[in-house]
């Protein structure tokens, strides 16, 4: 099999080894075959571009080239052929359209792909930038006033400097005048533009750090909905760590660069364009030698930069890589206790911390040449200054104060040009910490949860009809699950479905709660495609949702329960568990309804946990309950009490049952068999069993298994 696999990598490895395996092998191109290969490649690229179908349409293109290309054979140059050229061709044709791709081969004329269609290198967005400084424009601006005012104060220093040396050697030289009444004025001036200077820089920190908090916490809200609002396939794809990250670290890196560059930034730029000028006002043609050095200087700069830059994005994506295993391991402890996995998950996380740590020493030290490097240039200025400074002191084209002036600005020019080359540093780091914030922003979710769609004005009976429907889950390209699948459920009536394991069975919840859509068919609530009905409300009023392991929130039972229903009274509440057999448990413990159940209720057993998901999906009352193994997880006496609550549940209401034990379900009004993402057997329990088919099976085996 041709495996294609394409993600984000970060060192470029897999690429680079595939290249290599290429090169060796480009006389393979000289094949007619090949053309085969070039002829796809704008349709690949063209399919990378669009997200959504690009994985199945690359998938079916490779395929297709893979198989006129390399015919079943063992000769050596079609075995090549497939291993080399298939995977080399999927990859340039990745990397030709901005992606990058991974790609392995086998024995087999099959061709699996798995594209990333995720850009890689996301760009910094200024625009979206822009939207979140709007409002707090005037804040902005005013600090870049003060901050100014600042350095143009720093600007006028060097020159009463020079004044005042200028008064101190004409009074060692001629020992004439009144020297205090001489020096008090240049002096007394000094002293008052320190002063101004530091209430000046107080008002602009103070502004800043207003603004950039808020900029931040404005960004981290923005984020935060715009994650919310993606699709299920989005979070399949992404790990919560990575995306945690981003809320997290990559806003306060941000934030922290934002604030430089507007101070230290700000500052230092407007010191160095000023006290050129004053270096040009004192001596044009030293300042003609030092704008001589300043070109070489920014070339070099920005050619570092642009490595820098690289360096910085990638160690970035690795700490994210590094977040998300940690997050992984945490968020399953109890996992990695139970199977004494604590040593190897510390093993994943020091890798990915150690890699981070060479690529972000890596950083440093690219950084810490690039700063040594202006020091020494910078410093170099100042010695051609002494040196040339003096010569034109002898000459008499300058007076000691003079040079004077002229050595103090070009020394704040060296301070500012420094303190911009350390900034650059953080200006990288900011700037891709952005482009990640900003990458998810903007992504359109395939399925909006909020506006747009209807809400029937009549009352619902809760009909649900599949109508063959066809699925293929996002991540798993080349995999359909559900085949031309048809069911309906009649309104008030429970049907159940049953089947083998990974035959399906949740994914017809998971559209019908719509957590995706079906590539074909459509799925009916009384008649109305629920593509065209309003999300928020059918998941928030029509559709209740139990499956096997309920995540709750580390809050009160209270809270839990009303998480179904924002609004609901206490009273509300309390039927609710009523209702799920919850409340005489949940009233046992000291702080009752208070009593808060932990992370993710963790200070609940398992049938607890359910009861109080049963509450909170009970308490929207909906017309239609799905019920995904709601039971499966639970013992026998658990599994008694939160059958009760479910039967009391499901009267009156459309029920669709996905169940593994099949005691549980043959009550049910309909029982469907599911056999490879199809229903091959339909009828009520006694009716299948009549039948000797698929349904007997799955009973007898359930038996035996039991019998074990
Ligand atoms: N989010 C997902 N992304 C990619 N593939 C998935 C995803 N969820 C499920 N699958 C795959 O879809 C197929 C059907 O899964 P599904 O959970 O619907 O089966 P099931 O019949 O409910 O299985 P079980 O009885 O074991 O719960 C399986 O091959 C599974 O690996």
């Amino acid at each position: 099999m041709l495996h294609l696999l394409c993600y984000r990598t970060t060192t470029g490895a897999p690429v680079r080894s595939l290249c290599t395996r290429f090169n060796k092998t480009t006389d393979l191109w000289k094949s007619p075959r090949a053309s085969l290969y070039s002829s796809h490649v704008p349709h690949m690229c063209r399919s990378l571009r669009q997200p959504g179908n690009a994985v199945s349409r690359i998938w079916g293109l490779t395929q297709r080239a893979v198989r006129q290309s390399a015919p079943r054979t063992s000769k050596p140059r079609g075995v090549a052929l497939k291993f080399i050229l298939g995977p080399a061709f999927c990859t340039i044709a990745a990397r030709l359209a901005g992606r990058v791709a991974y790609c392995e081969a086998d024995f087999n004329n099959n061709v699996h792909a798995e594209v990333s269609t995720k850009d890689p290198d996301p760009e910094f967005k200024w625009h979206i930038l822009w939207e979140f400084v709007k409002p707090q424009l005037f804040a902005l601006l005013g600090a870049v006033v003060l901050a100014f005012g600042a350095a143009i104060l720093n600007i006028q220093i060097p020159l009463i400097l020079g004044e005042l040396v200028n008064i101190v050697a004409r009074y060692m030289r001629e020992h004439t005048g009144n020297y205090i009444q001489e020096i008090r004025g240049p002096a007394l001036k000094l002293l008052g533009l320190y002063g101004i200077q530091g209430l000046l820089t107080t008002g602009y920190i103070i502004l800043l750090s207003r603004v950039g908090e808020r900029v931040a916490s404005d960004m981290r809200k923005t984020l935060f909905a715009a994650l919310l609002r993606q699709d299920v396939a989005f979070f399949d794809a992404n790990k919560t760590g990575q995306l945690v990250n981003r809320l997290t670290s990559d806003i306060q890196e941000f934030k922290s660069s934002f604030k430089l560059v507007i101070s230290q930034g700000l500052r230092s730029l407007t010191q160095t364009v000023g006290c050129f000028v004053s270096l040009y006002i004192i001596s044009p043609k030293l300042t003609g030698l030092t704008v001589v050095v300043l070109p070489c200087l920014v070339g070099g700069g920005a050619l570092i930069g642009s490595f820098l830059r690289k360096l910085s994005r990638l160690a970035q994506e690795q700490v994210s890589r590094a977040t998300g295993v940690a997050d992984e391991a945490l968020g399953n402890v109890r996992t990695v206790k139970a199977f004494a996995m604590e040593e190897r998950e510390l093993q994943l996380y020091a890798y990915e911390v150690e890699k981070s740590c060479e690529m972000n020493e890596s950083l440093g030290n690219g950084i810490a040449v690039f700063q040594g490097l202006s020091n020494v240039a910078l410093n170099c200025i100042v010695l051609g200054t002494i040196f040339a400074g003096g010569s034109l002191l002898a000459g008499d084209e300058m007076s000691p104060g003079d040079l004077m002036s002229f050595l103090v600005a070009s020394q704040t020019v060296q301070r500012s040009l420094a303190s911009i080359s350390i900034l650059f540093g953080q200006v990288v780091r900011g700037l891709s910490s952005g482009a990640r914030v900003f990458e998810y922003m903007t992504l359109e979710p395939s399925i909006q949860v909020l506006g747009g769609g209807r809400i029937p004005s009549t009352s619902l009976t809760g009909r649900i009809d599949f109508m063959d429907i066809s699925f293929t889950y996002p991540t798993r390209p080349g995999h359909q699950i559900l085949k031309g699948f048809n069911l309906t459920l009649p309104p008030a009536k429970t049907v159940a479905i049953v089947g083998e394991s990974g035959g399906g069975k949740s994914t017809v919840a998971a559209l019908l709660e719509r957590f995706y859509d079906p590539d074909n068919g459509v799925i009916m609530l009384d008649g109305l495609d629920i593509q065209t009905l309003d999300l928020s409300w059918l998941r928030g009023q029509v559709i209740g949702f139990i499956n096997q392991e309920p995540v709750l929130f580390g809050s009160s039972v209270m809270e839990n329960i009303r998480f179904g229903k924002p609004e609901a009274t206490d009273a509300e509440v309390i039927s609710a568990a009523k209702q799920a057999n919850a409340h005489r448990f949940i009233t046992s413990f000291p702080d009752g309804y208070g009593t808060v159940v932990g992370e993710r209720g963790v200070t609940l057993s398992g049938g607890q946990k359910q009861r109080i998901a049963i509450a909170r999906a009970l308490i929207k009352n909906p017309t239609v309950l799905v019920l995904d193994e709601a039971t499966s997880a639970l013992d026998a006496e658990s599994e008694r009490v939160v059958q009760e609550a479910l039967d009391r549940a499901t009267k009156g209401r459309t029920v669709l049952i996905i169940a593994h034990r099949l005691s549980t379900i043959q009550g049910a009004d309909l029982i469907c068999v599911m056999s490879n993402g199809r229903i091959v057997e339909a009828g009520t329990h006694l009716e299948l069993i009549g039948r000797g088919g698929p349904y007997s099976d799955l009973i007898r085996r359930q038996r035996a298994e039991a019998k074990k």
